[in-house]
């Protein structure tokens, strides 16, 4: 039986199938974790069982996963040189195409498969283009060696920063704290309103015990934006650093 999608995902699926449409034989592309982007790993599954000959470089353990299940050949970032091109999701994205990551916890395998690859499309559902980002409240993932120390510091560089009462959540809890991939804590920042992203991202990234924060900044190629009656959006960012 067919699936029956919300708005949100029929936006989402449509936006999934065209990034798949556009891998072509012999691309070694990155594969972005997240709804969206499961939805994309499956559409490309289909294409990959039809005869496309494609290496997938995942960016998340579930993303590998789902991949090997779809049928997507997969490969590590160490074994392959540049990848062409580099598809994930966004949990924002603002009109200069900077954006929030890291909503299923999976931002620093993300970032460092965007940064190695040569073009990076956001695959994504209209809900998340935003005239400014920090609405979502931004992932920073930490060391879990000395957590409290490092969320003292973000406080103090947040209220330095002009953010007078930024709200930090562990993700997951004190309980059951969430775990990344790479073993690390998620301290969620909510801040209403970002000014000054780039900024914000290497004053984060600075302190010791952050590993990576969830802005992705000068990296969007691209979008494909789905609408939630199955019509397409694409924009893109010119004069990137990453892929230009
Ligand atoms: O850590 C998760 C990723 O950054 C996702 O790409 C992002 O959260 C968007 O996910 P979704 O497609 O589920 O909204």
């Amino acid at each position: 039986m067919a699936e029956q999608l919300s708005p949100q995902d029929a936006a989402k699926q449509a936006a999934a199938d065209a990034a798949a449409a556009m891998i072509e034989d012999g691309m070694v592309v990155g594969l972005g974790s997240g709804t969206t982007l499961r939805r994309f790993v499956r559409s490309l599954g289909v294409r990959c069982q039809a005869g496309l000959k494609i290496t997938g470089v995942p960016t998340s353990e579930t993303t590998r996963a789902l991949a090997i299940e779809v049928g997507v050949p997969v490969a590590d970032l160490n074994d392959v040189g540049p990848l062409d091109i580099v598809f994930d999701g966004a949990d924002e994205i603002d009109p200069q195409g900077q954006m929030i990551k890291g909503g299923g916890g999976n931002l620093l395998w993300e970032k460092i498969v965007a940064t190695a690859g040569r073009r990076f499309v956001a695959v994504i559902d209209d809900s998340k283009t935003k005239d400014q980002l920090g609405q979502f409240p931004l992932p920073v993932e930490v060391i879990r060696f000395g957590w409290h120390a490092t969320e003292r510091l973000m406080r103090d560089l947040l209220i330095e920063s002009g953010y007078l009462e930024p709200k930090i959540a562990m993700r997951g809890g004190l309980d059951k704290p969430f775990v990344t991939d790479s073993g690390h804590y998620i301290l969620d920042c909510a801040l209403g309103q970002i000014t000054h992203p780039e900024a914000l991202s290497i004053a984060l990234n600075r302190i010791p015990g952050v590993v990576e924060n969830g802005l992705f900044i000068d990296i969007a190629r691209s979008a494909i934006i789905g609408e939630p009656d199955g019509t397409l959006k694409t924009i893109d960012y010119p004069g990137r650093a990453a892929g230009v």
